[in-house]
């Protein structure tokens, strides 16, 4: 049984202004590489969304700033627009209104910057604005004008803790528009999600709308005549939309159940098969792939098959068998502790790679899953299986409306134009940058670069806030410990600290304070600077770890110089940084070492700017096969 759908989405859909009526893109190997060319060189054009909305705009603020509280509240409980007119003259109106509602909550006007980013993503853009620039009052004033015309709106993002925030933001405001606002949050029960998604507008992680999408296409299969969770894909906007459409694209989401204890036979193999891989020699047994996995080498083969003929118990077809080995290489070599997943009272939890947070319901497919709990040390966990798969890509195109901002947007042009047909639309910040970049040291070993940032952090605080960004919670941990060694305390944000997030954020802005976060944590945070950080120069940036892509680089040096305050930043990297380590080509590793000798410290950022650029070619390519495989299996089996 379908849910009614509060949103009168043939009417928005009929609408001549509407986007949504732009095509979503064919899926085919040669389609996509088109388009991604075409995307490169994608301009977008330079005409402002709705002039005319914007042209009538001026005396109606004008008008609305001088009617008393009590009459901007009869303005709003009249008529409601239509959702066709949202982006015509006849919208300016109802937009207007929004505007001067949120005016008056906040006690600041919205800048042109920002009226310019609601109303493209009002036109199904994806805007590039930079960090601080107020992105998350940007994408409330999309959602409410778009609600109060009734398209309901998803608010996307990429975890709880953002998700809850920006929705405490504009609850208020969407109350007093007569709006109704809620919030995903992972814990919800199945009934608590159903009355969220009854909202106008609900903000929450992408994983909890993704996984809601699942639990309910699962159940439209099980039991028919259940009743949905989701009352519809009307319109989405998704902020950090690099990190939300791109970067947790590479693997598609699965929705596993448990079915029952794992046999012995299987378990012995999977004994024998870990025991395997913890014997094989990197180069000799095992290499990694352009792809960052382990394989077998023909002579690591020789080797399995040599020892599957001792192995007491029945062995599957050759083919599984590699396939398995290759899964234990993965559980033994590539899942770290720390990196991804964490030990907790004996079981493993996973990170999620894209938000750093920890996902206690999330496990591994079967094999792998056990495997990694045996090279942890846990007790392996009983049998789960697949029940339902979608991609990122997928799901996100069922929106009859798609829009996204991030302040890192123009390197991901290509996709976000092939996969979502979402052009990039850079808009002006409202004020110069004032961020230093202090340029970059490399360092032969890790021990020594975290001394220098122990030293680096220390001098700086002595007047300002620091901020040191890091990979993973193993990164974390390695820092942490010399900061300890001196006794000096400093507050760590990462998967394990989600409980006092906000807490840790608050403190985060004031004289003295070092904040040690790996990228995943410290991403879309607000960080308030106290005044004599902001007179001392603001928040000082420290880059401890090379990070996989300049985006990710530029969105943690974005927590400083925000909205015009000073900053500055600086990157200080070991060349035994595991992401300089792992998945380097031989010859971008001789750049490397270059690196070290270079005479012009200029040149440093370059190397590992290409470096970083070789990594993304190489995530762009596993994300087109990710999505040309569903599409193969769709197409089998009729089956997503
Ligand atoms: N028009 C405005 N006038 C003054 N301050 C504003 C305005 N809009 C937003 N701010 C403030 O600017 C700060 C940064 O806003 P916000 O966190 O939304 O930035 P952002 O662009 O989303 O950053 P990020 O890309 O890091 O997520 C907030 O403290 C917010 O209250």
């Amino acid at each position: 049984m379908l849910r009614p759908r509060p949103v009168p989405l043939h009417a928005f859909a009929r609408s001549r202004h509407n986007p949504a009526r732009r095509k979503v893109p064919p899926i085919g190997k040669l389609a996509l590489l088109w388009a991604e060319y075409a995307g490169w060189r994608l301009v977008r054009p330079p005409a402002a969304p709705a002039p005319a909305l914007r042209a009538a705009l001026p005396p109606l603020l004008a008008e609305l700033a001088s009617l008393e509280d009590a009459a901007l509240d009869a303005r709003l409980a009249g008529p409601r627009p239509r959702a066709e007119q949202i982006l015509t003259a006849a919208g300016a109106r109802p937009f207007a209104e929004a505007l001067e509602v949120v005016r008056r909550a906040m006690g600041f006007a919205l800048r042109d910057n920002q009226i310019d980013c609601a109303l493209s993503l009002l036109s199904g853009d994806c805007v590039e604005l930079r960090t601080g620039e107020g992105k998350t009052l940007a994408a409330g004033l999309a959602a409410l004008v778009a609600a109060r015309a009734g398209v309901s709106c998803h608010v996307v993002t990429v975890n709880d803790y953002l998700a809850r925030r920006d929705r405490e933001l504009i609850a208020p405001i969407a109350a007093r528009m007569r709006l109704s606002s809620s919030v995903l949050l992972q814990e919800l029960q199945d009934d608590e999600r159903r009355a969220a998604y009854d909202a106008d507008i609900v903000y929450g992680a992408n994983k909890s709308f993704v996984f809601d999408h699942l639990r309910d296409r699962r159940e439209a299969q099980s039991r028919p005549g259940s009743i949905p969770r989701q009352t519809g894909q009307a319109f989405a906007i998704c902020d950090e939309a690099d990190s939300v459409m791109i970067d947790d694209a590479t693997v598609p989401m699965i929705l596993s159940e448990i079915v029952g204890e794992v046999p012995e036979n299987d378990l012995q193999l999977f004994r024998t098969l870990d025991g395997f891989a913890a014997g094989l020699e990197p180069g000799a047994g095992r290499v990694r792939d352009a792809n960052g996995s382990w394989r077998l080498t023909l002579a690591g083969l020789r080797a399995l098959e040599a020892a599957a003929e001792h192995w007491p118990h029945p062995v599957a077809r050759t083919d599984e068998i590699v396939a398995l080995a290759e899964k234990a290489l993965a559980a033994r070599w590539q899942f770290r502790r720390g990196d991804a997943y964490v030990l907790r009272e004996g079981k493993v939890e996973m990170i999620d790679q894209s938000t750093g947070r920890l996902m206690p319901d999330r496990r591994w497919e079967f094999g792998l899953q056990q495997m990694v709990e045996m090279a942890a040390g846990a007790e392996p966990s009983a049998e789960n299986r697949t029940v339902a798969q979608v991609t990122q890509q997928s799901f996100f195109r069922q929106y009859r409306l798609l829009s996204g901002l991030t302040g890192t947007a123009r390197e991901c042009r290509p996709e976000f134009w092939s996969i979502y047909r979402l052009p990039v639309r850079r808009i002006a910040p409202h004020a110069p940058l004032r961020l230093i970049d202090q340029g970059t040291r490399v360092f032969p070993r890790a021990a020594e670069k975290w001394r220098h940032v122990a030293d680096r952090a220390e001098a700086m605080a002595a007047t300002r806030a620091v901020l040191i960004g890091v990979n993973d919670v193993t990164e974390t941990e390695a820092l942490a410990a010399v900061f300890a060694a001196r006794g000096r305390t400093i507050a760590v944000l990462d998967a394990m600290s989600e409980a006092d997030e906000a807490a840790l954020i608050a403190e985060a802005g004031r004289q003295g304070s070092i904040t040690l976060a790996t990228h995943l944590a410290g991403r879309g945070t607000d960080i308030a600077l106290d005044p004599e950080v902001r007179a001392a120069g603001g928040l000082h940036v420290i880059i401890a770890s090379a990070m996989v892509s300049s985006r990710l680089e530029r969105q943690f040096y974005g927590r400083a110089g925000r909205a015009g305050d000073p900053g500055s930043y600086e990157r200080a990297i070991s060349l035994e940084d595991r992401n300089l380590q792992e998945g380097a080509q031989p010859l971008d590793r001789r750049l490397l070492r270059l690196m070290l000798w270079l005479p012009l410290a200029g040149l440093r950022p370059w190397a590992l700017g290409q470096l970083q650029a070789g990594r993304d070619r190489r995530a762009r390519r596993l994300r087109r096969i990710t999505l040309l495989r569903e599409q193969d299996l769709v197409r089998q089996v009729g089956y997503r």
